[in-house]
């Protein structure tokens, strides 16, 4: 038997405000890929989305990514599974304004509209708050101005152990509070 997820990424309680952390990027500052074969933002990925966020005010972040036939599900249309990995970059992103590392516990994705090949979707991400080393934070995918994809995530603080410990080419020397880059 397949067991549902039992957690919701529906903050259960008051969350702690989140703090822009005093050395993040300016508000419009492109940011780095935080690792060159990521397959969300990797510029030597050779399919990847090639995803390009940009610091926002306060805790939010931007992306932009265009939609080509390596990412296709059904023909000409973006797969559902494609549009969850920009949604869960652009979020991940949060942690260039926070400085702390996280990993995705939960992303609930809503599907609104299909995205064809060739159309650029708009992202955009806010950190709602913390509850101990949970981050709340949710999502939006636009195309033209139109809601495409509605998101709404928890990311788990770890430490950058985590990345040495689980990952590969990672050194204690390699892995920062704010990018995985071997
Ligand atoms: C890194 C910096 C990067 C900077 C560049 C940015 C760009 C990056 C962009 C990349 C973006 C892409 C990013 C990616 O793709 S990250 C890759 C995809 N994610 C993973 O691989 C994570 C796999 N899971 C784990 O490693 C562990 O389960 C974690 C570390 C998550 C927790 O195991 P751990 O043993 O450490 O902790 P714990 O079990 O005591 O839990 C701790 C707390 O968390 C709560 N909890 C746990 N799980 C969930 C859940 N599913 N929903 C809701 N809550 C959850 C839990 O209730 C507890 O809360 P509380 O009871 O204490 O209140």
């Amino acid at each position: 038997m397949i067991e549902p997820p039992s957690r919701t990424a529906t903050p259960q309680r008051e969350l702690e405000p989140p703090v822009r952390h005093p050395d993040a990027p300016a508000p419009g500052t492109v940011l780095p890929s935080h690792y060159e074969n990521c397959v969300a933002c990797g510029p030597s990925h050779p399919t990847g989305l090639r995803l390009v966020s940009t610091a926002g005010p306060d805790v939010t972040i931007t992306g932009e990514f265009t939609v080509t036939r390596d990412h296709q599900g059904a023909p000409g249309l973006a797969h559902g599974g494609v549009l969850a990995l920009a949604l869960d970059e652009t979020l991940g992103g949060l942690a260039w304004l926070l400085r702390k590392p996280m990993v995705t516990g939960r992303l609930e994705t809503d599907y609104i509209r299909h995205v064809p090949v060739g159309t650029t979707l708009s992202l955009e991400a806010r950190c709602l708050g913390f509850a101990g080393r949970r981050m709340y934070a949710k999502a939006v995918g636009r195309l033209s101005g139109r809601v495409a994809l509605r998101a709404s995530a928890v990311f788990v603080v770890v430490p950058p152990e985590h990345f040495v410990e689980h990952g590969t080419d990672m050194t204690a020397e390699n892995v920062h509070d704010y990018e995985v880059n071997p």
